[in-house]
């Protein structure tokens, strides 16, 4: 039985407690309350190009400078590997093992000034195995989610809303699981029970009713729990978009499309009667996992996909934005926000207009960019490093 963050609420709600959020748009420096930092070290061993890179004295802003291939994204990677899932680049764990170091690697960092640790590592000996440590107890991966509230925006994301659904729901349940940690337990049984069930269903021989039935609860129960959290969601952050001024950012207009029932027994008996259907298909064709999330730019009342490469990154970066600005976009737990090569594209307009949305918002937030020039006028404190090579030094 996991254990969930609301059961440890009472005992966390001072060590985490996080500053309170100000209005959008704040006097500098007005709203920097002394704030519990999401990450206070960070060490890499063998990860990547990084033979041993070390990183203390984080601030609010956190910005890592290097030539193209220095290793700045491969610290965000590191990073983002202390949130369920595969880490922003989505990688095999082998892959991540330097190049030039006996085929492991391990990553740890420090929340809460050493309060909180978190691990993670390979062996030479299971290079594709990662494992997760919190405080050094051997941990399911879902349970970092716990302890941290993460989103990321990387170039590899512009391509969005022009590539299949499955990157765009990736991208919603990464926004709903910083504020339900329980929604990647979810998603792993709903996933898990959907695989056994196209197994079974592909099988030559009449699938055993009994395990089927046992298969559609199982995915009726996390499925519908799934799509209503994804739809909840997308109705609050549609609710702050549309209360907010545009900003120099497109305003996007978000829908939920998707035909999962959200009540369970309505999804179970969709399933069941799916059945000879999805036998035929290979594969089940009702569900969350087919679920998508269309976006709409508001001012031209076009879809996403029709929209320019810039306008797309502006709807990415508003949706990013207003979901950081949700009053429990990360509920008690420290919230991080890794920005790959954002800054360096915007003009200097709407570079000042994300630093002070950022600094609002209350996270940590990570970015990178080839010089230091346009993080110049940062809002609040900022922590510089200059990557090359491999190597991490401050500034
Ligand atoms: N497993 C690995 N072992 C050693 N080096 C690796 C490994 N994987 C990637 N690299 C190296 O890491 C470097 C890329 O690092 P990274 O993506 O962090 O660059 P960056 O500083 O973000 O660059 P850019 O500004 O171009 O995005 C490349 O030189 C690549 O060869």
């Amino acid at each position: 039985m996991h254990v969930m963050p609301c059961d440890r609420a009472s005992d966390r709600e001072d060590r985490f407690a996080l500053a309170e959020k100000g209005p959008a748009r704040l006097p500098r420096q007005s709203h920097l309350k002394a704030r519990v930092m999401a990450l206070t070290r960070l060490s890499l061993r063998d990860f990547r190009n990084h033979a041993a890179t070390r990183l203390d004295g984080m601030a609010t802003f956190n910005v890592l400078v290097g030539e193209n291939g220095a290793g700045k994204t491969n610290v965000l990677e590191a990073i983002s590997l202390f949130s369920p899932g595969r880490g922003m680049r989505r990688a095999h764990p082998a892959d991540m093992a330097s190049n030039k170091g006996a085929g492991d690697f391990a990553v740890a960092a420090e929340l809460e000034d050493g309060a909180v640790q978190l691990n993670t590592a390979t062996t030479p000996a299971t290079p594709g195995r990662r494992t997760v440590r919190i405080n050094g107890a051997e941990t399911p991966a879902t349970r970092l989610a716990e302890w941290l509230a993460m989103t990321w925006l990387t170039p590899a994301m512009d391509r969005l809303f022009a590539e299949g659904a499955t990157a765009r729901r990736r991208f919603l349940d990464r926004l709903v699981l910083a504020g339900e940690p329980g929604h990647a337990r979810i998603a792993t049984r709903y996933e898990g029970a959907l695989r056994e069930r196209n197994r079974l269903l592909g099988e030559a021989d009449e699938p055993d009713p009994v395990w089927l039935d046992a298969l559609e609860t199982q995915m009726a129960e996390t499925g519908a729990q799934l799509a209503a959290s994804r739809r909840a969601l997308v109705e609050r952050l549609n609710t702050a978009l549309a209360a907010q001024d545009d900003g120099p950012f497109a305003r996007p207009i978000l829908a939920y499309n998707g035909e999962t029932p959200v009540d369970a027994s309505a999804f179970a008996a969709a399933l069941r009667n799916g059945r000879r259907r999805d036998r035929a298909a290979g594969r089940t064709l009702t569900g969350p996992h087919r679920d998508d999330l269309d976006v709409v730019m508001a001012a031209k009342n076009a879809p996403a996909a029709h929209c320019s490469t810039g306008e797309q990154k502006a709807l990415l970066i508003s949706i990013v934005l207003a979901h950081a600005a949700l009053p429990d976009a990360g509920g008690e737990r420290p919230r991080l926000l890794l920005l790959d090569e954002i800054a360096a594209h915007l003009d200097p307009l709407r570079r000042s207009a994300l630093y002070e949305r950022l600094a609002a918002s209350g996270a940590q937030v990570w970015m990178t960019g080839t010089e230091p020039s346009p993080f110049a006028d940062l809002p609040a404190p900022a922590a510089f490093w200059r990557v090359d090579e491999g190597k991490v030094e401050r500034i």
